[in-house]
């Protein structure tokens, strides 16, 4: 029988010399770096790639070995552009500069504009965010919002992103990818929903529910339990209850805040509805000002890749090879593109940081469109 020890002997030796061969390679390609510094070239290059991987995939025997050869190499080259990214940034060779650090974000003297009407989550979000000084309107529609900030009528948009039991507020996603605003901070909140009615109704009279699809998801077990009720979305939570108060019909309920209900006479039918008693929001706030303040501390990204097997793979290394936290992923269909994603990425860290430019140099050298949707 063949010995193990033996053979493991002998892989050893094989695998430092694989090592002794790979730190060979890689201080040429510090050459190629010092090359590509001195002279302008980008770091990759696909085609030379697509050239070595087919001649060396040729030497292999066998389809086995050649997928694996094809994947080594993949392997060993896009860490050798890793590692020219980072000399890249050592010799401080910047990428233009697309946001502007800044001590403080300016808040004296500014318009905000949220969506919905007053007694909506974004509301509270606002007023939780910034200092009771500020002027402030509101608009129907999300897009409605990010084209007030665009147009220079509020220096700040609100908008909700993510809730912790229904999950991203997917249009918001998609309209970010749209507009070029920049997020500079964010503003979490926990709704406490509670089912509205007219003062002289009660639970029994109950029929339809309006309010926002995300409130009516948060809400789900306990819509769940009355399966009798009609459940009909409407564009906010607080316009819900203005609406139940409206149309003076008792058969009608609103699902929105305590505030809304105080807002429009309501009466609280219902306490404690959401499935999940963290139930928290978190709002973005947006500006048109290319800024960053100095201190902080989270990047969003999204970028586009070319379909191709591993792409993904290869842009989360970057973030995963300098060290940086990935704090959350999400995809979005591109439209026009069937089957194609837009990737959502956030992770820990500062524009300054020596990580954070390898990383994000990365991902734009290798992404099919990229774009930092702020650092906040
Ligand atoms: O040949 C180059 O231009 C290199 O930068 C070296 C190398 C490699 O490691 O082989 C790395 C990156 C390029 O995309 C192509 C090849």
């Amino acid at each position: 029988m063949i010995d193990l020890l033996e053979s493991r002997d002998k892989i050893d030796k094989i695998d430092m010399e694989i090592v002794r061969l790979f730190e060979k390679r890689m201080k040429i390609c510090e050459d190629v770096a010092e090359y590509k510094i001195a002279t302008g070239k980008k770091v990759l290059d696909a085609e030379r790639e697509r050239q070595k991987l087919k001649a060396l995939r040729g030497r292999a025997h066998g389809e086995f070995n050649q997928l694996g050869i094809q994947e080594l190499f993949e392997q060993i080259m896009a860490i050798s552009r890793k590692r020219q990214y980072q000399l890249l940034t050592e010799h401080g060779v910047e990428d233009e500069e697309k946001l502007e650090m800044v001590d403080f974000l300016p808040l004296n003297n500014v318009t905000v504009v949220f969506q919905g009407v007053e007694g909506a989550y974004s509301y509270a979000a606002m007023r939780e965010y910034f200092d009771d000084d500020i002027k402030s309107f509101h608009v129907k529609t999300w897009r409605d919002a990010m084209e007030a900030v665009v147009e220079g009528k509020a220096d700040y948009g609100v908008l909700p992103i993510e809730n912790s039991t229904a999950g991203i507020v997917a249009g918001i996603y998609d309209l970010l990818t749209e507009y070029d605003l920049n997020i500079v901070g964010e503003q979490i909140i926990s709704p406490r929903h509670v089912l509205l009615g007219l003062p002289e109704a009660s639970l029994e009279d109950i029929r339809c529910v309006y309010s926002h699809s995300q409130a009516l998801a948060q809400c789900s077990k306990y819509l769940e339990a009355h399966p009798e009720w009609r459940t009909q979305e409407m564009e906010n939570t607080a316009g819900s209850a203005k609406k139940v108060r409206e149309d003076g019909d008792i058969t009608q309920a609103s699902i929105a805040s305590r505030q809304a209900g105080e807002l429009y006479g309501l009466k609280v039918l219902a306490e404690n509805i959401c499935s999940n008693d963290k139930n928290a929001t978190r709002f973005v706030i947006v500006s048109k000002k290319p800024i960053y303040v100095k201190d902080a501390n989270k990047i969003s990204v999204f970028f586009e890749l070319y379909h191709e097997s591993g792409t993904l793979y290869h842009m989360l290394s970057h973030i995963i090879y300098n060290g940086l936290n990935m704090t959350k992923i999400e995809s979005r269909p591109i439209p026009g593109k069937n089957w194609q994603y837009r990737f959502f990425v956030d992770f820990e860290g500062n524009l300054q940081d020596s990580a954070v430019k390898n990383a994000l140099r990365g991902i734009e050298a290798e992404a099919d469109r990229m774009r930092i949707l702020g650092n906040y």
